[in-house]
């Protein structure tokens, strides 16, 4: 790049990010956009960093830092989660945002996208720091965010009760009670049934969908599962007592179980609720958690952190199904591999595989705007319709194009937003 547009910021440096702008690039060949638009497509729009002071339990006063990226604002208000993580980057939180681009405009939300968090491991925190924490970061937001400028939602080590006081933060300050300002809220305050479980029913719609055009039956299957919160618990229970599969091996950020006679999911989720980890579940024997996704099974859900399939495994996967749960799980070296092994592994990249979440936010998002409610049914049958048209679009423009289903997926996500940019005109 010349002319002084080389951003030098520590967004573009950073690995995340990097691997994000690699994925694009194969996107952006595909279908052959000028090097002056790319820019335009893949650089956030706004980033904003935030020192957040609390005063600890013990008196002394430490400073965390939070960010917010907002990819583009073209077609409505930004949206995606709150991530609260000890290793979390602004560069991370812009990945992150332009992957949740892609997501919404594959799906036909709406939405540009946005992320962000705190760096800060949640766990470490007590309740009152959490709380002081959670809202000194939505105060030094307010002046970004808006029900139609950019809604937050969970992510990884948030939830309800920290959406909850988001809302609380942002409504106080308005002077009016705005529950249209993020979703993932507790049903008290305008959230919707089935937030929670949503983005792990949509991944398990997603590989029963793959099962049955591969003509396999999900009860022969077996499943791993890497990651036991939100979205992995909510997915091995449905893949366990809903498609009636074996989970052979679940794991968290402190232990990895293998079984391949099959492990208890409701016993695990009994002992994470009491102990907070899978660190202690007596069942299975411990595996090492680098070689834990390349055990044998049917299905695999990565349902974590970003690069954990990586050049050194990809070629050791011996699923039938890859079901990318997690944001970026896959890095672009691993993608050249898996897409040379796209007759024998069949990958659900993470924008579709994990849309379930944004697409029954959006639904939050327009009942709370209407303050009329749907019932749990309507809203999963419509998550079900959305994630239909998605996959069956995907599905049909990998085979028209020979191209990897990420391929597909990504490119029908950017070719959207572009349509949009350019109808607004250059200078949106
Ligand atoms: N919560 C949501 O609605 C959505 C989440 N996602 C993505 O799904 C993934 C998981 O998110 P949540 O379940 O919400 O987070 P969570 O905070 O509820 O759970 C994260 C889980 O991952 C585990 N973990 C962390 N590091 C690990 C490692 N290195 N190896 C194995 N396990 C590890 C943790 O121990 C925990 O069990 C993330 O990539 C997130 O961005 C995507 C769409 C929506
Ligand atoms: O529900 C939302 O708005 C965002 C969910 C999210 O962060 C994601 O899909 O990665």
């Amino acid at each position: 790049m010349a002319n002084g547009d080389s951003p030098s910021d520590p967004i573009y440096s950073d690995p995340v990010f990097q691997m994000a702008m690699q994925q694009f690039e194969v996107i952006a060949d595909h279908l052959q956009i000028p090097e002056g638009t790319r820019r335009r497509l893949i650089y956030p729009k706004r980033a904003v960093s935030v020192a957040l002071p609390i005063e600890r339990d013990n008196g002394e006063v430490h400073v965390f830092h939070g960010y917010r990226v907002q990819h583009h604002l073209s077609i409505g208000p930004t949206k995606g989660g709150t991530r609260y993580s000890p290793d979390l980057t602004i560069g991370e939180s812009a990945a992150l945002a332009v992957w949740m681009s892609w997501k919404c405009a594959l799906a036909g939300l709406p939405y540009g996208g946005a992320k962000g968090g705190i760096r800060v491991d949640p766990r470490s925190l007590s309740r009152r720091e959490l709380e002081v924490l959670s809202r000194r970061y939505m105060q030094e937001m307010i002046p970004f965010v808006g029900p139609q400028m950019d809604v937050m939602a969970p992510d990884m080590g948030t939830n309800e009760q920290v959406m909850a006081w988001f809302m609380d933060t942002y409504s106080v300050h308005m002077g009016c009670a705005l529950g249209e300002i993020v979703t993932g809220k507790p049903v008290s305050l305008g959230g919707v049934q089935g937030r929670r479980e949503a983005t792990g029913r949509g991944v398990i719609y997603l590989i029963e969908r793959a099962l049955n055009m591969l003509k396999i039956t999900p009860s022969e299957c077996t499943a791993i599962v890497q990651g036991f919160g939100n979205v992995g618990s909510v997915t091995a229970a449905g893949l366990a007592y809903k498609s009636g599969m074996k989970v052979v091996g679940l794991s968290d950020h402190t232990v990895a179980l293998y079984d391949p006679n099959g492990l208890d999911v409701a016993a695990a989720d009994r002992h994470v609720a009491v102990h907070g980890v899978l660190e202690g579940f007596e069942q299975g024997e411990r595996v090492d958690p680098n070689e834990f996704l390349t055990l044998p099974c049917d299905v695999l859900v990565p349902a974590a952190v970003e690069r954990v399939i990586t050049e050194e495994n990809a070629g050791r996967l011996k699923c039938r199904i890859l079901a990318e749960a997690a944001n970026g799980p896959t890095t672009p070296d691993a993608d050249k591999i898996l897409d040379q092994r796209w007759d024998e592994l069949f990958v659900i990249p993470d924008i579709l595989c994990n849309a379930g979440g944004v697409i029954v936010s959006y639904f939050e998002w327009v009942q709370d705007l209407q303050n009329f409610f749907w019932s749990d049914v309507e809203i999963t049958d419509r998550l079900y319709r959305i994630l239909e048209t998605a996959f069956t679009a995907m599905v049909k423009r990998s085979k028209e194009r020979r191209i990897p289903h990420r391929t597909a997926a990504v490119s029908l996500g950017v070719e959207r937003v572009l349509a949009a940019r350019q109808a607004r005109g250059i200078f949106p």
